[in-house]
């Protein structure tokens, strides 16, 4: 009997980039023998309840777009019981996941390793009851990820993302919170926080730092305090641009599950698109949750690599 397949696309993402590879990326699927459903999302939401409600008749989803498919998809799957493996083929603008998780930027290489490539069970996490593949942040810079034009981000990478987002410091809004995590409390006033299992945020790489764990059931976390006057700002810039995190006004760590108490409802972002407005976050990971095809034989570090973990675990502070 044929393997069931599921492909899910959304058709304006990237400016409507899959529509002139359908034909090849069908192909790929039918070449493998898969008999394929293709669905077209038509807007918030549906490729999420597309999954929900059809996943279990499939062997296998492949989805295609930015990462906001990638999340409505992972959220649909993270919903069922048996959890069919992921295919996902990069369509976005960003493409933070792809890149990250061993998934081929070019889409007929990416149709071939959904078919054809290794699975690999990656941590998923949750902000109250919303699910998010790799990254959900709060205030400063989550807006940029929109706002700053491609040809911007993609000639001046890093940098650009990071001006873009200090032009806005001296207005920026901040939140006083109540972090809980592990068996500690931080009180503070904060202008950014951001939760992710990525090592490729905003398109470029090394924010966070290169040597992160995506099975550990450990997400790392940045939160970034309020300046008080230049000179702490200017302490922030230095460590963003540094990733030396000998500054206190940055709290970095690893944690599988932390609450976030805010005096006023924050907007949170997840996987880059709006995921709500909340002023008590219940933040959760789920270790190995779902399995997403990447790459034959691509030496993803795993926590079966245990001295390669406790050496990441000595250097934790180091962005
Ligand atoms: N037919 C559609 N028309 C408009 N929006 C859609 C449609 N289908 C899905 N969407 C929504 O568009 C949003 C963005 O989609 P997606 O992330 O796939 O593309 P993108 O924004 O171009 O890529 P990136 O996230 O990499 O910038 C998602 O939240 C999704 O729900």
């Amino acid at each position: 009997m044929k393997k069931k397949m599921l492909f899910v696309y959304n058709p304006n993402a990237g400016k409507g980039k899959i529509k002139t590879r359908l034909s090849d990326i069908v192909e790929i699927f039918v070449k493998a023998d898969y008999e394929v459903t293709i669905y077209a999302t038509r807007g918030k939401q549906d490729a999420t309840r597309i999954v929900k409600n059809s996943a279990k008749e499939y062997d296998l989803i492949v989805c295609s777009g930015g990462d906001g498919t990638l999340n409505e998809v992972t959220a649909g799957v993270m919903t069922l019981e048996k959890r069919p493996e992921i295919g996902y083929l990069p369509a976005g603008t960003t493409n933070d996941f792809a890149a990250s998780h061993k998934i081929p930027k070019n889409i007929l290489r990416a149709a071939e390793v959904a078919v054809n490539g290794e699975p690999y069970y990656y941590d998923v996490g949750s902000v109250n009851d919303e699910f998010f593949a790799y990254v959900a942040a709060f205030g400063a810079f989550t807006e940029v990820s929109y706002e700053t034009p491609q040809t911007i981000k993609n000639t001046l990478g890093r940098v650009a993302y990071l001006l873009e987002g200090m032009k806005r410091l001296p207005s920026l809004k901040s939140y006083k919170m109540i972090v809980k995590y592990d068996d500690k409390v931080i009180e503070e006033e904060f202008i950014f926080g951001m939760i992710t299992n990525s090592s490729s945020v905003g398109g470029f790489k090394g924010f966070i730092g290169k040597e992160i764990l995506l099975d550990d059931g450990l997400f790392e976390i940045c939160l970034i305090k309020v300046p008080k006057n230049p000179i702490e700002l200017q302490a922030i810039i230095n460590t963003l641009i540094t990733k030396d995190t000998s500054t206190n006004l940055i709290y970095s760590f690893r944690t599988n599950r932390m609450s976030i108490e805010a005096k006023e409802e924050v907007p949170w972002t997840l996987d880059g698109e709006f995921g709500g407005n909340f002023s008590q976050v219940d933040i959760k990971i789920y270790k190995q949750a779902i399995a997403y095809r990447i790459e034959p034989k691509k030496a993803l570090i795993s926590t079966k690599n245990t001295e390669v973990k406790a050496a990441l675990i000595d250097n934790k502070m180091k962005m």
